[in-house]
């Protein structure tokens, strides 16, 4: 079967629109977190073998190893958080009309919970990762290309925040609420360490931009 993110923007954008549960918001979350660690990576490409900027030469091409990997997770992410959240999608329209049936609708939502959260936890946290290679990006990159490092932590700020909405509504249905607490806490962490991150980078361009 054609992988979801092998699709093109146009049908992409298609099948999100659609009533189809999946793709859905994690999915979105993942394609804006590879478009944001993307616009990191044309940075750096932008400023490999320039003069001016020969001092951070090895940095930028760590930078840049770093990114490839990171836009591929990202990508990824896509088509795993299809595969993680259709089960629960399908698990909602369960009937509840016996006890059997309520019964059976709990413990298959608690189950499909859990498998749902995962990838949009894993989106968090590369996202974060992402975000923080341009909180070096942004004094080390080319002056020329500012401007699409503000454009990478914006697209990254969307996609972190709405990798936890992902995260925060499958917990709050969770009926193990340690495991939920657990997941929450990791999850607003770097929710809340990566979005200051962002708007301290997005500054600073706005004042390079003058
Ligand atoms: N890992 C993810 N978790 C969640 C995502 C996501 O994209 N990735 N999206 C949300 C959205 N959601 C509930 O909050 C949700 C969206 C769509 C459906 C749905 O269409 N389900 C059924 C019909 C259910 C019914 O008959 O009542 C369908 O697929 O036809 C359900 C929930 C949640 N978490």
């Amino acid at each position: 079967m054609e992988k979801i993110a092998q699709k093109s923007c146009v049908d992409f954008i298609e099948v999100l629109a659609s009533k189809s549960a999946v793709p859905g918001g994690g999915g979105a979350a993942a394609l804006a977190g590879a478009i944001g660690m993307a616009l990191g990576s044309m940075v750096c490409n932008l400023t490999t073998g320039k003069k001016k900027y020969a001092q951070y030469e090895e940095t930028i091409q760590e930078i840049l190893a770093k990114a490839a990997k990171l836009e591929e997770e990202l990508l990824s992410m896509i088509d795993k958080d299809a595969e993680g959240f259709y089960p629960l999608s399908k698990a909602y329209g369960l009937p509840t009309s016996t006890e059997e049936e309520k019964q059976y609708k709990s413990e298959t939502m608690e189950k499909c919970l859990k498998v749902a959260c995962e990838v949009p936890m894993n989106i968090v946290r590369l996202c974060f990762d992402s975000i923080k290679l341009h909180e070096e990006l942004v004094d080390k990159g080319s002056k020329l290309a500012i401007s699409d490092v503000g454009c990478g932590v914006q697209c990254l700020r969307a996609a972190i925040l709405s990798g936890q909405l992902n995260v925060i509504i499958n917990v709050n249905s969770m009926k193990d609420r340690e495991y939920a607490g657990k997941i929450e806490k990791e999850c607003n962490q770097l929710v809340q360490d990566g979005v200051k991150i962002c708007d301290e980078v997005y500054e600073k361009v706005l004042v390079a931009l003058g």
